[in-house]
Order: C-alpha cells, then structure tokens, then sequence
C-alpha cells in the first residue's frame, strides 16, 4: 500500500453515494454485499490518508416527490426521505465498521439514542482524527436533495472536493440513458451545467458549489476502484469548476 499523504490528491473529502446505489441490482432496499464492497473502497481511501465525509441518499427506501405523487403530503413525504437516509447512514457504518473502520452518524435531525445530532466542530474533529463522518438527515429540511446536502456539508467542513458517486460515468451532452449521441465531458463549469440544463445534480446544489467556489466531481462507483483511482489523481468521470482554463 502507498504510504500515507503521499498517493492522495486530496486531503479530505466529501463522497456523496445515492440510495440506489446501496439497493445493488435489486433496485429497492440495501444489498449487504455492495455495502461491503463500498466500505472496501472507502477503507482504502482511510489507508492513504483521506479524511472521508459521506452523504448517502435515501432513494433506495422513499423519495419526498414520489410519495407526493402517489397522494402523501409532500412535506411528510421529505421527512419519510430525510428518515430513509439515516437507516441508509446507520447500514454503511455497520459495514465500515465490520471492516474495522472507525465511523460517527451525524444527523442534520436531532435522533437521541441512535445517531449524534449534526455538529460541524466535532465533525472536523473526528475528520482531523481519521473517523469516517457520515452526514444524515440530508439538510434537515424538505424540498432539498441529498446532492444539495452533500455541496453544503462538503463546503462547511472545508473539503478540497465534493465526489458525486452515480450510476453513469460523468456529464454527458444529454442524459446519457436517453440519447445514445449524447457525449461525455471531461471537465466544464458551473455556468456551463446551469446554462446547457445538464441534469445530472440538482440546481440548488450546483448553484452552492458554484457561489463557494467548490470543485465537483461526477463518477460511477459501479466501476471497480473508481474512487481511489479518482482520488490518486486519475482522470475519472467529469470535473466540475470555476474555470476549466486553469485546472
Ligand atoms: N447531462 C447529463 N449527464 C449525465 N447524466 C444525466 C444528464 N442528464 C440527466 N442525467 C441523469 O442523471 C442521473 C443521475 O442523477 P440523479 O438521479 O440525481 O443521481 P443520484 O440518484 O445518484 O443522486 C443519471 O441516471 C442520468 O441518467
Ligand atoms: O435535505 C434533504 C435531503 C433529502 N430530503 C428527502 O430525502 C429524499 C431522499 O434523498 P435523495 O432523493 O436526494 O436521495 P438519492 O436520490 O441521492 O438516493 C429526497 O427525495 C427528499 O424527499 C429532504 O427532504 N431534504
């Protein structure tokens, strides 16, 4: 194994993971073997020094919009998401904490007795002492998205870069899963996603990136070691920044 500051390009990340991808190829629930699979990758990110903030979603288990669509109150429908996120947090530490790494659930609602209420200064203390921090409870509030919650812990706890892990392997010209033309980018900016519409993270979240300042980027973690490839400086997925002449 490399040694440790030495292989990293950067110093502490926040991984934001969406539900589904907990759900593996059942589509729905959380599939043990993946969750194992991504603590695997995360560890290895501990072992060469990364301080790794997460952010997992909850579409795997409810969706705020979905359940308003069926008939719940919308508001309900958020809090049942924002619920859904935190047995997804409480799963992921289970695992990470099988693979003998050492993980604090941080929720963004207060959850006496089962998870540690959202506090930014003892989240950077457990960063600064290699604890894998988790984020639950997205923001805390409805009508937010865990890619928004993830840009906002990301920049409060001084990442060097928010890691969009999905189910395609970048930004593409068009939703890749509808227009086979559609082609990939490399790198582009926050103006350049807002203005072309590209979907594939929520306004509210790349308009935070962009007022901080915050680099973005966009990757499958279906692939295989696409995370620590990313993080020892591969070119992985789509970078999202400021300026793309500088970077
Ligand atoms: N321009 C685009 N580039 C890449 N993906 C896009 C684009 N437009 C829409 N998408 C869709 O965005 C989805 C990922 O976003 P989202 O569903 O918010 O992810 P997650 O559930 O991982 O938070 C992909 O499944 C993809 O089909
Ligand atoms: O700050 C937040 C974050 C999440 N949610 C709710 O939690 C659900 C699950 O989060 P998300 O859809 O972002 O999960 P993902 O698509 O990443 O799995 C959302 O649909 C919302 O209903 C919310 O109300 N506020």
């Amino acid at each position: 194994m490399p040694s440790k500051e030495s292989s990293s390009r950067y110093k502490r990340i926040l991984l934001k993971l969406s539900g589904e991808a907990l759900a593996g190829s059942k589509g729905f629930g959380i599939d043990p073997k993946v969750l194992d699979r991504m603590a695997l990758e995360i560890g290895q990110l501990v072992g060469i020094g990364v301080q790794v903030g997460l952010v997992i979603g909850g579409g795997n288990l409810f969706r705020g919009q979905e359940l308003s669509a069926a008939g719940l109150d919308r508001v309900t429908g958020d809090h049942m998401g924002m619920l859904a996120t935190v047995m997804n947090a409480l799963a992921m530490r289970d695992a990470l904490e099988r693979a003998n790494i050492r993980t604090r659930v941080m929720s963004a609602i207060p959850m006496s007795g089962i998870v540690e209420h959202y506090d930014r200064r003892t989240a950077v203390r457990y960063l600064n002492q290699s604890d894998v921090v988790i984020f639950s409870a997205g923001t805390g509030n409805p009508f937010f998205t865990t890619d928004s919650a993830a840009c906002l812990r990301g920049i409060e706890i001084d990442a060097d870069i928010v890691l969009k892990a999905t189910n395609v392997d970048g930004v593409y010209t068009a939703d890749p899963k509808k227009d086979p033309e559609a082609r990939k980018y490399d790198v582009l900016t926050y103006s350049e996603v807002l203005d072309k519409q590209l979907g594939v993270m929520d306004l509210t979240a790349i308009c935070l990136v962009r007022d901080q300042n915050m680099p973005v980027r966009v990757f499958d973690m279906n692939q295989h070691g696409s995370l620590v490839r990313l993080v020892v400086g591969e070119n992985e997925g789509t970078l999202i920044v400021e300026d793309t002449e500088n970077d």
